[in-house]
């Protein structure tokens, strides 16, 4: 059997991936069909931290939200990621996988803090850690947790999973002659403003350079063949 092209990575999975076709909150055939994704690539023996988003929870107070303090927004923002953490987790445990999950605010009758030597042990022990509440600050996203997160434990790769299947010309879900990327440099990504993920997440990646990969969360299977170094998404490289 052919190893895997990394030992371990840092992956960013979609708080509004875990929608799948509803408006807003968790889809359990969705959650159930990532986590085996995840459940395949971990048992390969790859260490895999995850970054989950919380866009799924927050459209749905959004409306409530408006006019609000930007602040507190994000903080609600934040704690709708520890939502979808331990979502995530309960549905690993029920896949077999043994998950941790460490939050970035204080919560700690609800999860343990994050700690980032104590994450490293879990790695270790082969446990997927899941990380909760972005980088616990206002004014951030949970892609540029992910970038931070994934230097923190010098995680090989930074992988993407999003709606679409790699970083295009121009948003493709606007531009229908948008063209995908087959690889990318950080410069031009930055320079060319593509909103696949914030510029803080794209420069802090750059400058450490830890490389990202993007590729479709839908789509069955790409997971593992990103894992494998197949050809599958966008790579962003330095
Ligand atoms: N140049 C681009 N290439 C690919 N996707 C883009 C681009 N510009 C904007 N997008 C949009 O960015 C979205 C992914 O970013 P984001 O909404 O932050 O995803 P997530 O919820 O997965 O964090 C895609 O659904 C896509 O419509
Ligand atoms: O470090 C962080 C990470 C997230 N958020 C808030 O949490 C929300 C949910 O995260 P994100 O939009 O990145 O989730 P996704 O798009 O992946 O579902 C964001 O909109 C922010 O309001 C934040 O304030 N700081």
């Amino acid at each position: 059997m052919t190893k895997p092209a990394y030992q371990r990575v840092l992956l960013k999975l979609s708080g509004e991936a875990l929608m799948g076709d509803d408006p807003f909150g968790i889809n359990r055939a969705t959650i159930e069909r990532m986590v085996a994704d995840v459940a395949e690539v971990a048992n390969m023996g790859v260490q895999l931290a995850v970054v989950i988003g919380g866009g799924n929870i927050f459209r749905g107070v959004a409306p409530g939200a408006q006019g609000m303090d930007r602040a507190t927004a994000d903080y609600m923002g934040m704690l709708a990621t520890v939502m979808n953490a331990l979502a995530l987790a309960d549905a690993m445990r029920q896949q077999g996988i043994t998950a941790r999950v460490m939050s970035a605010i204080a919560i700690e009758q609800v999860v343990e803090p994050y700690v980032r030597p104590k994450a490293l042990q879990y790695l270790e022990e082969g446990k997927v850690v899941v990380f909760a509440a972005g980088t616990g600050n206002p004014f951030f996203t949970t892609d540029t947790a992910a970038a931070l997160r994934g230097s923190e434990i010098s995680a090989e790769i930074v992988l993407k999973a999003t709606k679409v299947d790699g970083v295009y010309t121009a948003d493709p879900k606007k531009d229908p002659h948008a063209t995908r990327y087959e690889s990318i440099s950080f410069d031009e990504a930055i320079s060319k403003n593509l909103q696949v993920m914030d510029a803080t997440a794209f420069a802090l990646c750059r400058d450490q350079k830890l490389p990202i990969k993007v590729f479709s969360i839908v789509k069955p299977g790409a997971l593992k063949r990103v894992i494998m170094g197949e050809d599958e998404g966008t790579l962003v490289h330095v």
